[in-house]
């Protein structure tokens, strides 16, 4: 009798613990199909995607290399004008038309002024608030104010001797490490070229990374745009639960941050001793000086002026290699194999450069000709069509919003984001997309392209502030490349692709990028005749 009701009890229990676990998993499957239904409610289109993960996967390339994933999916969609996705359970909006892009970029910018931002306050890691990409609202604008005098194109033209030196370093070094059928992986070079120019343009540090020393240096700012496992791990923490990231006061940054911060803060130190060299450090530490009165003082919509602390000018300077380095050393590598695989257009180039040096006396390349080489700047332009580094822009919705000409908001806190390389492969905007034509940006047709449409610097007031400097320090590197080498692929490799990679940054695969450089002394007349 005791035994049977003992079994009874048992077996009421285990239904007990059943039914509670049925009741639990079915409202834990009800939640996230409320949470990952917001935009079907409101007839939203949305992209098809994971059941709790969202297109979080998609995002970081976990599945499928995102940029791609996204152009397929744009492919099926792009005649509406938004289209919902989830970052796992939260709803955010991906901007399509043209128009509307322009709108939440531009003309309605306050409504989005600022980006995914990781609050690093009270962590070893608190310089990263000051850096220019993360800072929001009023602090984001006093910084870009400060900032923006530095990237003037007098200022550019004052630098442009800095990237010369570093340029004909290039060369000697791409010579060096050719092997005896003139083979090269040119990854390695331009990853050291842009390092050494934007070591010496923002901080005036010699790192001569291109002739092999400072070995240190390369790999802690290398180390800086990887993303390892642990990083991922702590990344995507943040994007779930970022309360309790900074409650636990999880550190974001590497354990490089903080090397290249103190070699910023040494820089720093021994300017206040040395001489000038012209630099963005020199140009910050004048800003300071120059705003010092207006300190404390606000300008009429509530950003601070003046004074720029020691902490947010070592924040900059480290921005600008976090910034500067990756993206245009990929860059410089696709522009490298596309002309390698388009001799036509890298003759064409040629001609153009060996023009404008003709009339020189010196036999150099000034500023003036690097701006003004027209075909130049369209080779450039049409890679960073093809490949643009950051195919995807971000902003977070800082006051509620209604899209024009429709029923949807878009409440405060929510992300919007823009598939810069979807359109940037619409026909619809670029005819016969997956050809290198740079005559499209060529004065001529240039103006066709309509607004919105073309965004590898970004769009509107929070676009990137070093396009000048990007497009100064490229140019010069390919005009001197092309007056250098005649390039070629090596057989077999035909093909150029994109590498898998984390995060947003398009780089390519390092197979397309063993490129044959041969010296062009006989080929430069030969362009020139031919154009
Ligand atoms: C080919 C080279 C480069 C490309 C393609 C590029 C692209 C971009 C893009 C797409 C953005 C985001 C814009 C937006 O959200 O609308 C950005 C922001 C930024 N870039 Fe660049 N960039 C390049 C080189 C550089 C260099 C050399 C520096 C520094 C010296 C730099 C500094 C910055 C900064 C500070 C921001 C943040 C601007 C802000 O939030 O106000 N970039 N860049």
């Amino acid at each position: 009798m005791c035994e049977m009701l003992v079994s009874v009890c048992l077996i009421d229990m285990w239904w007990f613990v059943v039914t509670v676990l049925v009741v639990l998993l079915t409202a834990l499957i009800l939640h996230v199909w409320r949470k990952q239904h917001y935009w079907q409610r409101r007839g939203v289109p949305v992209l098809p995607y994971l059941p709790l993960v969202g297109h979080t996967m998609y995002n970081l390339n976990v599945f499928k290399v995102g940029h791609l994933w996204r152009y397929e999916e744009y492919l099926k969609s792009r005649e509406e004008r938004y289209v919902g996705t989830y970052d796992y359970l939260t709803p955010s909006l991906s901007i399509q038309d043209p128009q509307l892009i322009v709108s939440i970029c531009i003309k309605d910018f306050d409504h989005f002024v600022d980006r995914r931002n990781m609050d690093m306050t009270g962590t070893d890691t608190e310089v990263m608030n000051d850096i220019l990409t993360n800072a929001t609202g009023n602090h984001w604008k006093h910084i870009r104010n400060q900032l923006t005098p530095t990237f003037t194109s007098g200022k550019m033209k004052d630098m442009f001797h800095l990237v010369q030196e570093q340029s004909n370093t290039l060369m000697s070094s791409l010579r060096q490490r050719r092997d005896a059928n003139f083979l090269v992986d040119v990854k390695e070079s331009f990853n050291s070229f842009t390092m050494d120019v934007i070591a010496s343009c923002a901080f005036g540090l010699e790192t001569n990374t291109l002739r092999g020393e400072n070995k240190e240096f390369i790999e802690k700012a290398a180390d800086m745009s990887k993303i390892t496992f642990k990083q991922m791990v702590k990344f995507i923490s943040f994007v779930l639960f970022p309360k309790l990231v900074k409650f636990l006061r999880i550190s974001l940054a590497s354990p490089s941050l903080i090397y290249m911060e103190k070699v910023v803060r040494d820089a720093m130190d021994a300017r206040t001793k040395g001489v000038r060299r012209g630099d963005f450090l020199d140009l910050l530490l004048d800003a300071r000086e120059s705003t010092k009165e207006q300190e404390g003082e606000v300008d009429p919509k509530g950003a601070k002026k003046g004074g720029l602390k020691d902490s947010t000018i070592v924040a900059q300077c480290v921005l600008f290699i976090l910034a500067g380095y990756d993206t245009t050393a990929n860059t410089l590598c696709f522009a490298a194999a596309l002309l390698a695989r388009n001799p036509q257009c890298q003759a064409r180039l040629r001609a153009e450069v060996a023009a404008r040096i003709e009339r020189n006396e010196g036999g150099k390349l000034t500023y003036q000709d690097v701006m003004e080489c027209k075909y130049l700047d369209a080779v450039l332009s049409e890679t960073l069509r093809m490949y643009p580094p950051a195919h995807l822009l971000e902003r977070k919705c800082t006051k509620d919003y209604s899209v024009p000409d429709s029923d949807v908001k878009i409440p405060q806190g929510m992300f919007v984001t823009v598939p810069v390389y979807s359109l940037h492969r619409d026909e619809r905007y670029f005819p016969d997309p997956d050809t290198f034509l740079p005559d499209r940006f060529m004065p001529a047709t240039k103006n066709d392209i309509p607004s919105g449409v073309y965004l590898p610097f970004g769009i509107g007031p929070r676009m990137c502030i070093a396009e000048r400097f990007a497009r100064m320090e490229a140019r010069l590197a390919l005009a001197d490349l092309i007056m250098n080498f005649d390039l070629s692929v090596e057989p077999g490799s035909e093909e150029l692709k994109v590498a898998k990679a984390a995060l947003s940054i398009l780089r390519p695969d390092p197979a397309s990028l063993n490129l044959i450089l041969r010296d062009t002394a006989s080929s430069v007349a030969g362009a020139t005749g031919a154009a």
